[in-house]
């Protein structure tokens, strides 16, 4: 009998050809109110599920009593409940690595945009309002040779150092957990406490994962430590910043500008008063939406499925469990 997996993301066709090939599939095009009943009742039987931008709750998963292995196509997994998948002895594989140069592309493209105040001005243009060389108004800041402070410094982090450091010879500070030495080797990246970070860098960018110790760390107190030269840019999860604070201190001129590709809650509404703010660059949630490396995750995400459904080690899981994994060729 084949295994059953439930694909909740639509995949390139020949990614999805490899999965019918091998396993009876059931795929969706994304999880909404009209189809949402359909796939609780896939997922309570599959054995594999694979998609991103889903929550996954045990009001879900409790049903689903033959689960083994669930691969999501994102390197973040903060949408599980990690410890209640372990409990259970579901895999959770996820695509780390893949995104990483291109989540650091749009890092960068999100400081330089702020900076120079790219969209902003790219508007005036188009309508018709460029009538006579710009001034002072519109000059935006420059990006080289500043500081850039770093809050987290793992794979895009250090990806985005490089790009700092080398292309733009900004001075990097970073604050992390853990010392990272061979970024402070190649980079010159200095570890510093967040007050520092605050009160030193010209744009202040968090790359982390969003954990309950991450939730609301950039809050009203941290945007007071800033500077009001700061640009503030984010571009790993939206809850690891106090929104409603973001807003706060922009309003106030606490901060000059954000740069932003994630919010407390996405789709961003389109009342929200970020999207009143001129010093705003706001973007749907495109760090790793290239085609390239969207077709990258998903291949992952899919040898991932592939080799957990054989007992095999998937390339990047985030609770291994405490079994070996089958050796190589052989197929439990
Ligand atoms: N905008 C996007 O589309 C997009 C794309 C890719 C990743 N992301 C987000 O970016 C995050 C980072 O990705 P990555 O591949 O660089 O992950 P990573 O695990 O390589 O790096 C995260 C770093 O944060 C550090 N860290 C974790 N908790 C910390 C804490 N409390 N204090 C200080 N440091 C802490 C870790 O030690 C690690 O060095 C992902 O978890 C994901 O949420 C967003
Ligand atoms: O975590 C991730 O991988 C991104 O947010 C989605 O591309």
């Amino acid at each position: 009998m084949k295994k059953r997996v439930v694909a909740y993301k639509k995949l390139p066709p020949a990614l999805l050809a490899r999965l019918t090939e091998r396993f009876e599939v059931s795929a969706f095009d994304g999880v909404n109110d009209a189809n949402r009943a359909a796939f609780a009742e896939a997922v309570a039987s599959a054995h594999g599920l694979i998609g991103a931008s889903v929550r996954m709750d045990a009001a879900l998963l409790d049903p689903a009593r033959e689960l083994e292995i669930i691969s999501t196509i994102s390197v973040g997994y903060d949408t599980f409940d990690v410890d209640y998948l372990t409990r259970r002895g579901i895999l959770l594989a996820h695509t780390p690595d893949v995104l990483t140069e291109t989540t650091a592309d749009t890092v960068f493209a999100l400081i330089l945009a702020t900076a120079r105040r790219v969209v902003e001005l790219a508007e005036l243009v188009k309508a018709g309002h460029w009538q006579r060389s710009i001034g002072p108004a519109h000059f935006g800041v420059d990006v080289h040779h500043k500081t850039l402070g770093l809050i987290g410094l793992g794979r895009i982090g250090q990806a985005v150092a490089r790009r700092a450091n080398l292309g733009f010879g900004m001075n990097v500070v970073y604050y992390s957990r853990h010392a990272v030495p061979e970024a402070e080797a190649a980079y010159g990246a200095r570890r510093v406490e967040l007050d520092e970070l605050y009160a030193s860098a010209d744009f202040v960018c968090v790359v982390l994962p969003l954990t309950a110790e991450t939730e609301q760390l950039i809050d009203a107190d941290a945007f007071a430590r800033m500077r009001p030269e700061t640009i503030f840019i984010n571009g790993s999860r939206g809850r690891i910043v106090d929104e409603a604070a973001l807003i706060q201190a922009l309003k106030s001129g606490a901060i000059h500008g954000a740069g932003l590709d994630v919010f407390e809650r996405e789709p961003l509404p389109a009342d929200s008063p970020l999207l009143q703010l001129p010093n705003v660059v706001a973007l749907p949630h495109i760090g790793s939406a290239t085609h390239e490396t969207r077709f990258a995750m998903a291949e992952m995400a899919v040898d991932n499925l592939i080799a957990g459904l054989n007992g095999q080690r998937p390339r990047a899981v985030v609770n291994p469990p405490s079994r070996p994994f089958a050796i190589e060729g052989e197929v439990r």
